[in-house]
């Protein structure tokens, strides 16, 4: 088992331990797919929420697709949405608008009008499973490893009788690397290493058959050294099961990592947006979106020279802080930190547009052809109206 957490080096490094899997995006009908998906909260408590009709646009406009066997690690700063849009993915959370189909099955027809629906909501809500970033707080305390598994066969799996379903849970502990499953079954979960505790987790989920996994930052509370590890099993685990993943992940380096070994796709998230999404190599190698850029530029290397360089060199963005999500710029949402960003990024929101390369990124740059080619430079779109705001008051 590997115990080298990917870093930034990877991301340019030609990784001759990662299956060179060409990434293509399948011809075949999607498993999901997210069209115009919102997701918008009402922030504060009660007397804030009487008081404002201001909104988070936590999710806002998402659509993208996943397929059989397909993994997408949705990768972003902290707020900028990525769990809000996983659990609207997988039919946790209702969205504001927008639809998400299971199979070509609105999932929320299919709640909401279940005599028309062609897939029942609970087959949706077993198909898609999730796995949390603290294992700790999802695995009752009080209960066995053996109690915890035994839940969703005698919940989805009826015909097992206790022989065949303790036999299933001594497979699939055996499957997540748990030896000797009789041991583990026995154990409370106080009797876990973290990483013990998420394999639990993992097998808890592959115990429902899903097509869809969401992993919510499902390795970042286990030690370094054991990260790379985990990511090995959950990739051996999704050619044996078949399993699609929405990974969720602040880590570029890891979430190249799991996309290049699984031909998946890294979608880049900024304030409730996929401003970029393709193939790992595409979107660390040649990234379009000037978000992108900063995030690559932002994760941390082991290679001393570059770690220098980076130190004398400001961060690509022009702002470093993230705008209030209760009030996003207009326009682009990244105009404001967007060391590219025109005057036309202030009016006009881009839409994914595909790129030369192989991703599709909301961003003018990627229209040879676009205004923003023509328009103003921002700096001095800001100094005209700065200039033009004064000589007003001086002629007044
Ligand atoms: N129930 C809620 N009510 C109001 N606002 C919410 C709610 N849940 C999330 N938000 C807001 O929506 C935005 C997106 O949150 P979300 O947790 O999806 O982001 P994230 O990218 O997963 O963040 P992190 O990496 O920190 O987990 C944030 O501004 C958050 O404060």
């Amino acid at each position: 088992m590997s115990t080298d957490e990917p870093t930034a080096d990877d991301l340019t490094a030609d990784d001759a331990a990662v299956d060179e899997t060409t990434t293509d995006v399948p011809d075949d009908e999607p498993i999901l797919s997210l069209d115009d998906v919102n997701v918008h909260y009402t922030p504060g408590g009660i007397v804030k929420r009487a008081l404002t009709d201001k909104k988070v646009r936590a999710v806002d406009g998402v659509s993208f697709d996943l397929y059989d066997n397909d993994i997408v690690v949705l990768v972003g700063e902290s707020g900028c949405g990525k769990t809000t849009l996983g659990k609207t993915a997988i039919g946790l959370e209702q969205p504001t608008s927008g639809s998400i189909s299971y199979r070509g099955q609105d999932i929320w027809d299919a709640k909401n009008n279940p005599r028309d629906a062609d897939i029942e909501f609970t087959e949706i809500r077993r198909s898609m499973q999730i796995i949390h970033q603290d294992p700790a707080n999802a695995l009752n305390s009080s209960r066995r490893v053996k109690a915890i598994l035994s839940d969703p066969l005698k919940k989805y799996r009826t015909e097992l009788g206790p022989k065949e379903r303790e036999d299933t849970i001594y497979r699939f502990l055996e499957f997540v690397d748990m030896m000797p499953p009789e041991d583990y079954a026995e154990r409370y979960p106080h009797q876990l290493s973290g990483g013990e505790k998420q394999r639990v987790a993992l097998g808890r989920a592959l115990l429902m058959n899903p097509d869809v996994i969401l992993a919510d930052e499902a390795i970042s509370a286990l030690d370094v050294s054991l990260r790379v590890g985990m990511m090995d099993l959950i990739l051996d685990l999704q050619e044996t099961f078949d399993t699609s993943y929405v990974f969720i992940s602040h880590d570029l380096a890891n979430a190249r990592y799991l996309a290049k070994r699984a031909g998946g796709r890294i979608a880049i998230m900024y304030l409730g947006e996929i401003v970029e999404i393709g193939p790992p190599e595409e979107i660390l190698q040649n990234p379009t979106h000037p978000y992108t850029k900063v995030l690559k530029w932002s994760t941390p290397t082991v290679d001393p020279d570059l770690a220098k360089q980076r130190i004398q060199e400001d961060p690509p963005v022009r702002e470093v802080d993230v705008p209030d999500p209760e009030d996003p710029p207009s326009g682009c949402k990244f105009h404001t930190r967007c060391p590219e960003a025109r005057e036309v990024c202030t009016q006009e929101e881009p839409e994914r547009f595909d790129t030369a390369g192989e991703s599709d990124a909301a961003c003018f740059r990627a229209l040879e052809t676009h205004e923003y080619w023509n328009s103003a430079e921002l700096a001095d779109a800001d100094q005209d109206e700065y200039d033009a705001q004064n000589s007003s008051t001086f002629s007044d």
